[in-house]
């Protein structure tokens, strides 16, 4: 088994025309901590202030994609090249965030990150931006941002300022999504650890560091506050709280593999990312299993054992309106200290391992559609 390569979320940001987008990507950069941003940005119409806005923060790892509407100018191929120059491990980029002009489609640009044949890239969810206050408006003229909201991971419902019915929208919006968290904003201000793992610029493109969750330093002077996920138990001082909950869980008795993807198949509306690694215990006593999930997306990465690495599960789970005890309880029951392994056992967890030999994840021996939610005709 190979280990897995150190691989670069990469976030599609999409949303309609002034919803914030912009605002959102510039948040993130100066609000990531020790985390560096590569932006894909693309030059349509007033895009190049963003451009320039963009670059401004970020100095070299802006790409700038010069021909207009990215879904539709540019090939897979062409953002591979991007890709490859953002996510090579001398970027030393932590995250790359593709910010869709308005007009895209974000569908497509799900499947040209899906796609990618670069290992580095690791699809990191889609993000969508709506503006709380041009909501009603914006759908009556485009209807099609229904099904943008129904494929999205992550919907930031911004400009909360400026909207007179911002909790009628919210509550709209929840009805619109298919399993995406949905956060209120202004001015784009959400946690940046809804989208990327925050991490002090020494422990770059390490393992994953649970610990950097909660031990971020308080960088948001006048933003801090004890909001829903301090219901953990840890302190946020520095996070902005846009309503998101996380668990954190470490197991020393090894997870039933069918048991854990029972909890994975069925997991909440709202959780929107976990974290962390697994250990399947007479499974696959090599191995440990890094679990992705981002959305509705989910991966697993075997790698060997660390060297005298003590045999633990640790888990981050992280989502907006989700029951933190109800998850803890159902992971407690995932634990198993069976000695043999069950026939089969691995099955559902090998359907989301990627072979590094190939460009798409083994076979689906199951019903699941779950590998690939955006293998849907019906949006095409
Ligand atoms: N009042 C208010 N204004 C906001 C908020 N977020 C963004 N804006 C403003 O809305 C305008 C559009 O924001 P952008 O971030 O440029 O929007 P965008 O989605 O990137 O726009 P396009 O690139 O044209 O698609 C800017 O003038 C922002 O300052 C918010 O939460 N409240």
């Amino acid at each position: 088994m190979h280990a897995a390569p150190p691989q670069t979320p990469v976030v599609v940001l999409a949303g309609f025309l002034g919803s914030g987008k912009t605002t959102l990507l510039n948040h993130l950069l100066h609000r990531s901590g020790g985390s560096r941003i590569g932006a894909v940005v693309n030059d349509f119409g007033a895009i190049e202030i963003d451009a320039m806005a963009v670059a401004g923060a970020l100095g070299d790892s802006t790409v700038s994609l010069g021909n207009g509407c990215l879904c539709c100018a540019v090939d897979a191929s062409e953002l591979d090249v991007y890709l490859d120059r953002l996510t090579r491990p001398s970027a030393g980029i932590d995250v790359v965030v593709i910010e869709a002009s308005g007009l895209a489609e974000p569908q497509e640009l799900v499947r040209m990150v899906l796609a990618s044949e670069n290992p580095g890239v690791v699809y990191g969810g889609l993000v969508v931006v709506v503006d709380a206050a041009e909501f009603h408006a914006t759908r009556a003229r485009h209807p099609e941002v229904d099904r943008h909201l129904a494929i999205a991971d992550l919907v930031v419902v911004n400009k909360a300022d400026r909207a007179e019915d911002a909790e009628a929208v919210l509550a709209l919006v929840r009805t619109l999504v298919d399993g995406a968290a949905v956060v209120p904003a202004t001015y784009g201000r959400v946690d940046p650890e809804f989208l990327f793992d925050c991490r002090p610029a020494a422990e770059r493109r390490g393992q994953l560091s649970f610990d950097d969750l909660h031990d971020e330093p308080d960088e948001y002077p006048g933003e801090s506050g004890q909001g829903p996920g301090s219901g953990t138990g840890h302190g946020h001082a520095g996070h902005l709280h846009t309503g998101y909950d996380s668990l954190s869980v470490t197991a020393d008795v090894p997870l039933n593999p069918r048991r854990l993807l029972e909890f994975l198949d069925s997991r909440p509306d709202g959780l929107y990312r976990i974290k962390g690694y697994v250990d399947l215990g007479p499974h696959d006593p090599r191995n440990r299993y890094a679990v992705h999930a981002v959305g509705r997306f989910l991966r697993f990465y075997p790698e060997p054992w660390p060297a005298g690495a003590p045999r633990l599960s640790r888990l981050v789970l992280i989502g907006s309106g989700i029951d933190t005890a109800d998850l803890g309880r159902e992971l407690e029951a995932c634990k198993d200290d069976a000695p043999h392994a069950d026939e089969h056992g691995m099955w559902g967890i090998l359907r989301y391992v990627q072979d590094p030999d190939e460009d798409e994840p083994r076979p689906d021996p199951g019903p699941s559609a779950e590998a690939d939610p955006y293998g849907d005709d019906s949006w095409t």
